[in-house]
């Protein structure tokens, strides 16, 4: 595929959508400390986009509220500890997604907003990215996405299946919807049950890089998936997740391996 004629996004400078696929490392941390620590580990790997799992963060607040709060005092010490250079994404996963604890569609729309938002006058914004779970309720998925526009932040469009992967008809439609909702990279994670879920995958992939018409993510989890973690360039998919120390999703790989396998499986 030639790569000047697809359509890219930048955030921080980085050009997603084109070339050697992005890194994004998941910070997991429960609290600001460890979340620090291994903000500064992940530093010294390649990644360039770091994602911030809001979800795993201070499990001990169970009100939506407090969490809230925490999270948003915590933005400032993360940005200024991730410098200027790499970006980044912000992700609450609801259990219904796989994610850590549940939250009511209106409190995901408070805290993304309040993410979004949160930028000082003449600053940039302390986060580049924010997902969010397309199949969340309508008003409140196309609310984060207008105010995500308003700010300047790329929104990563969510679609999870911990169970099963659906046929290749259903994964091209859904990337395709969620890019029509306004998803600068719209993005699938499922599970394999077999070596041909995999292919099922890297095909529907490969089927949305055809479209060029912007950069996403396809993702085959567990360790049958790991092929498709790597082959992400042939494929089309614009970044991968890989991990320093601890990961957030069954089949991740370390993510200075990745970075030397998918310059060794570079198309
Ligand atoms: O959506 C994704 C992809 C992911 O589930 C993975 O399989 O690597 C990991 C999550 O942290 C991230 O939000």
């Amino acid at each position: 595929m030639s790569d000047e004629r697809r359509r890219t996004a930048t955030v921080r400078g980085i050009e997603l959508g084109r070339g050697r696929p992005e890194i994004i490392v998941p910070l997991v941390g429960e609290d600001l400390e460890p979340l620090l620590a291994q903000a500064e580990s992940a530093l010294a790997s390649p990644a360039r986009i770091l994602e911030w799992r809001l979800d795993l963060f201070r499990p001990d607040l169970e009100d939506a509220g407090a969490h809230r709060e925490a999270v948003l005092e915590a933005l400032s010490p993360l940005r200024t500890a991730l410098g200027a250079d790499r970006a980044l994404l912000v992700t609450f996963r609801t259990t219904a997604e796989g994610g850590s604890r549940p939250l009511s569609d209106r409190d995901l729309g408070a805290l993304l907003e309040a993410l979004i938002t949160g930028r000082r006058a003449g600053t940039q914004s302390a986060v580049d990215l924010v997902d969010i779970e397309t199949a969340r309720d309508r008003s409140v998925v196309d609310s984060v996405i207008a105010a995500a526009r308003r700010h300047g932040i790329a929104v990563v469009g969510s679609f999870h299946d911990f169970d099963g992967t659906p046929d290749e008809a259903r994964l091209v439609e859904l990337l395709r919807a969620q890019r029509a909702r306004g998803a600068d990279i719209p993005k699938i994670a499922v599970t394999p049950r077999s070596a041909r879920d995999v292919l099922t995958l890297l095909s529907a992939s490969l089927t949305v890089a055809e479209d060029r018409t912007g950069p996403h993510l396809a993702i085959s989890m567990g360790s049958l998936g790991a092929t498709s973690r790597v082959a992400a360039e042939a494929f089309g998919s614009a970044a991968t997740f890989a991990s320093v120390g601890e990961g957030s999703a069954p089949g991740q790989l370390a993510a200075d391996e990745v970075a030397r396998m998918l310059e060794l499986l570079r198309p």
